[in-house]
C-alpha cells in the first residue's frame, strides 16, 4: 500500500461553515466546524495508506485540536483556499512523494473509503462531492503536481484540468457539510463521534453509533 501525505485546510471557525449557519444556535456553530474537523481528520489518519496529515490553519482551537490526533499543522498563508492547499502540499513534498488534499468538512468519512479513492489515483484524480458540483479529495500520485481548482464547480474545473475522475462506492467520503440538510444526510450515513454527540446534544441526532 502507498504511502500517502493527506492535506487539509481548515478556515479559522469563527469565520467557516457560513451556509450552514442556523442550523445550530450561533454560540454552538464553531464547536460543531471543530468536530467536523475533527472527526474528518481522525477518519484520514485512521486510513492505512495515509502515513500523515498536514492541516493549513491558523485557528487555535483546530491546531491544538488536529495536533493531538498526530496532525502536524503550518499557518494559512493567506490567499484562499487553494493558495492554502498548495502551500500545504508544497510543505509535504520533501516528506512523501504521493500528496492528496480533502476537504476538512466530512465526519462521515471511512478511512476505508479514503483508502479505495486513493488506491485508485494512478494519476492525478478528484472525487466530486455528493451533489457532484464540488470535490472532496484531489490526489496527485508521485510525479504529479496538485494543481487545486477548488471552489464553486470545481468537480468539472479538476476534469478540464486534466484530472481523472475517481470512482466507487464511497458516499461518506462524498458527503461534505455545506448546509443544514447535509449535516441531515451525514446523520443518516453515520457521523463521526465528535459530529454526532454535539447533534445528539442539540437535539438534531438521535442515536449514534457507539466510538470504534
Ligand atoms: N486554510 C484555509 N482553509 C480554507 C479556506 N477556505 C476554505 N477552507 C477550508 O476548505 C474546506 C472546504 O471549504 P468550504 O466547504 O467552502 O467551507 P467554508 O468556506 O467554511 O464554508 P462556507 O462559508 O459555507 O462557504 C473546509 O475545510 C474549509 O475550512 C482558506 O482560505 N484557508
Ligand atoms: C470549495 C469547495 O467546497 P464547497 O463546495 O464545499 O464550497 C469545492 O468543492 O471546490
Amino acid at each position: 500500500m502507498r504511502n500517502w501525505t493527506a492535506v487539509i485546510p481548515v478556515k479559522r471557525l469563527n469565520a467557516a461553515k457560513t451556509r450552514l449557519r442556523g442550523a445550530v444556535p450561533a454560540d454552538r456553530h464553531p464547536e460543531l466546524a471543530l468536530a467536523m474537523v475533527r472527526d474528518t481528520a481522525a477518519a484520514v489518519l485512521a486510513a492505512s495508506s495515509v502515513a500523515g496529515l498536514l492541516v493549513v490553519t491558523d485557528d487555535p482551537e483546530v491546531r491544538a485540536t488536529v495536533r493531538e490526533l498526530g496532525a502536524r499543522v503550518v499557518p494559512d498563508p493567506g490567499g484562499g483556499l487553494n493558495a492554502a492547499m498548495r502551500f500545504g502540499a508544497d510543505e509535504v513534498a520533501g516528506l512523501s512523494a504521493h500528496r492528496a488534499v480533502l476537504a476538512g468538512d466530512l465526519p462521515a468519512l471511512r478511512p476505508e473509503q479514503l483508502d479505495e479513492a486513493l488506491a485508485g489515483a494512478t494519476g492525478r484524480g478528484f472525487v466530486p462531492d455528493a451533489a457532484a458540483i464540488g470535490t472532496v479529495l484531489l490526489a496527485a500520485p508521485a510525479g504529479w503536481a496538485l494543481d487545486p481548482r477548488f471552489g464553486g464547480p470545481s468537480a468539472a474545473a479538476h476534469a478540464e484540468s486534466g484530472a481523472s475522475m475517481l470512482h466507487g462506492d464511497w458516499p461518506g467520503l462524498r458527503q461534505d457539510v455545506d448546509t443544514a440538510a447535509d449535516l441531515d444526510a451525514v446523520l443518516t450515513l453515520g457521523a463521526g463521534p465528535r459530529t454526532c454527540g454535539l447533534l445528539r446534544e442539540l437535539g438534531r441526532a438521535t442515536e449514534c453509533a457507539p466510538a470504534a
